[in-house]
């Protein structure tokens, strides 16, 4: 599984790297703008075949450094190449000033006001190499204008951004300042060594068109990597479950495989819960009940087969019901109303069952006045963020405010928070679904790039998500990795059905996404 690194652990790794003796700034440096060259010339090949004319961008720290290598191996290819240095020489870092010299002796560097976006727009590459993971604070008011002139380039020129889109916070994957057209965007963002956090959080992945991650020799010294992970541990980009541990075993029967209880509202709002028990029943729950009140049944009982049925009319019968341990997990809140989920929550809570709250029970949670305390560790919370707001005002409000410096707070940083908070894993919504539990785990279910799943923003998709979770606690996962494969399935199911998705269609696509998995 990938890991998505911030800026203070990739300068650790680095750092750690060079101090091993194993490599020099110079051949990361040499490495990252070779890397660069190479994505670019493999995402349009038509480049590789002859000379074009390039435009290359350089700031005053490393980031500009690369840029001086790749107009060197773009020269050395036959390439116009001009470049365009904001800071003045004398203050490059090291490294980045031998590679300054050494394009000096091929070519000119001219200063940054000189520019201007037309001289951009009639080259075929533009490579900006403003500025990477030292990002502090908000471009400065001359780059900004000419990002906003490549934000609707006239020509034909493909943009390239060196490890991160300039204006991006390599952390959050937000734009630093309040101005929002502060950011060079591109069309391809080559990474080094892995991806970044805010290549997939925020708006990252808006910015940065597609990516590709070079490998500039880290790999090679592993060890010495994790030695610099000092900033805490690095948060997973999940990629997909392993085989084995969503297949059923040959041998096992219905009760081998959980028995998950979903809370159904009243009549009229009994889809919600309709739809996360299907999704429950087809991850592969061996039965799944649905508890509703007695005025619903005849509703509910008209809409199901596979599916049971059970009256639940108050929290004292719902505490008798889970007297039977064999239902082993919950799903509370989708359709649930929002007063009924305030008399309810002490009895889930108090059940001490692995439990979904969504929807209705987390506004719920959050007017109720015993806040967090009665969450356990096997309750998973999954807010999108108008439920987050709620529930983590304050955490809500720093993620809101404009950031002005770098590295700036991320959702990784709210949801960890939410968690800790909590007690319990989070799991907070969006194409950049982050999860994050109490004991340090983070992983992001990203829904960007080649994984895009803009149909998923449909009524009732929520619904689903939580009934996946709850069924695959059912079948026996802990909360974390539920969440995880739940989300991973998920967007999957949307993928695979594409445009005109509507939530019913998520559970009745669940069957080829799992086979897709050889299961
Ligand atoms: N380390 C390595 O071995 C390798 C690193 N590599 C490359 O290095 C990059 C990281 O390099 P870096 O740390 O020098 O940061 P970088 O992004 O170039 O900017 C720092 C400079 O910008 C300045 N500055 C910041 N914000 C500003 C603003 N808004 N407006 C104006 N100035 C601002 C800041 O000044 P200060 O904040 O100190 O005042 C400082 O001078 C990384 O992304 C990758 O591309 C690769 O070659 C692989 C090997
Ligand atoms: N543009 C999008 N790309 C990927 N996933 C999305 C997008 N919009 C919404 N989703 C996902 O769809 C689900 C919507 O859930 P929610 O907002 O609770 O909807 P509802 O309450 O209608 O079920 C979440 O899992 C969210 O991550
Ligand atoms: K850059």
């Amino acid at each position: 599984m990938a890991e998505l690194l911030t800026s203070a652990q990739m300068r650790a790794a680095e750092q750690a790297a060079m101090a091993s003796g194993a490599v020099t700034g110079l051949d990361l440096m040499e490495r990252a703008g070779q890397g660069v060259v190479n994505a670019a010339l493999g995402a349009w090949p038509e480049l590789a075949h002859s000379s074009y004319k390039a435009v290359v961008l350089c700031g005053p720290g490393n980031n500009g450094g690369d840029g001086f290598v790749i107009a060197r191996l773009l020269k050395q290819r036959g390439w116009d190449v001009e470049v365009f240095l904001y800071g003045t020489p004398e203050k490059l870092p090291p490294d980045a000033r031998t590679n300054y010299e050494r394009w000096q002796a091929l070519g000119d560097v001219a200063g940054f006001v000189d520019l201007c976006v037309g001289q951009i727009e009639s080259c075929d590459l533009v490579i900006d190499a403003l500025f990477g993971t030292g990002l502090t604070r908000p471009i400065p008011a001359v780059m900004a204008a000419v990002a906003q002139g490549l934000a609707h380039p006239n020509g034909a020129a493909r943009r390239v951004a060196v490890d991160l889109p300039t204006g991006l916070c390599s952390d959050s994957g937000r734009i630093l300042g309040d101005d929002p057209s502060a950011v060079f965007p591109s069309d391809l963002t080559v990474s080094f060594h892995s991806l970044k956090q805010g290549h997939v959080l925020g708006q990252g992945a808006e910015i940065c068109g597609q990516v590709a991650v070079a490998d500039i020799g880290l790999n090679a010294v592993g060890e010495t990597l994790r030695a610099g992970m000092q900033d805490g541990p690095a948060v997973t980009l999940y990629d997909e479950p392993h085989r084995s541990a969503l297949a059923k075993q040959g041998f096992g029967h219905k009760y081998n495989h959980g028995h998950a209880l979903i809370l159904t509202g009243p009549s009229g709002k009994t889809g919600a819960a309709r739809l996360a028990a299907r999704a429950a029943l087809r991850v592969g729950t061996g039965l799944v009940t649905l508890g509703t009140p007695h005025e619903a049944v005849t509703e509910v009982a008209a809409q199901i087969t596979a599916l049971m049925l059970i009256e639940i009319d108050t929290p004292d019968l719902l505490t008798r019901v889970l007297s039977d341990p064999r239902l082993n997990a919950l799903c509370f809140g989708p359709g649930f109303g929002v007063a009924r989920a305030g008399a309810f929550l002490p009895a889930v809570l108090a059940s001490r069952r692995a439990t979904v709250l969504d929807a209705d029970a987390l506004t719920a949670l959050a007017q109720s006045d015993s806040g967090f305390a009665n969450l356990h560790e096997n309750c998973v919370l999954t807010p999108h963020a108008g439920e987050f707001k709620r529930l983590f005002p304050d955490l809500a409000a720093r993620l809101a405010e404009p950031p002005l410096t770098g590295p700036a707070y991320s959702k990784v940083d709210a949801t960890r928070s939410a968690a800790q908070r909590a007690g319990c894993t989070v799991l907070f919504k969006g194409p950049d679904t982050v999860i994050a539990s109490p004991d340090g785990q983070c992983s992001v279910s990203a829904a960007v790039y080649e994984r895009a799943a803009p149909w998923l923003a449909t009524a009732g998709a929520g619904d689903v998500l939580a009934g996946l979770i709850a069924g695959l606690m059912a079948r026996g996962f802990p909360p974390h990795q539920a969440a995880e494969i739940a989300a991973w399935l998920h967007v999957e199911a949307a993928r695979s059905f594409g445009p005109g998705l509507i939530a019913e269609d998520l559970p009745e696509t669940l069957p080829k996404v799992l086979r897709g998995l050889s299961l």
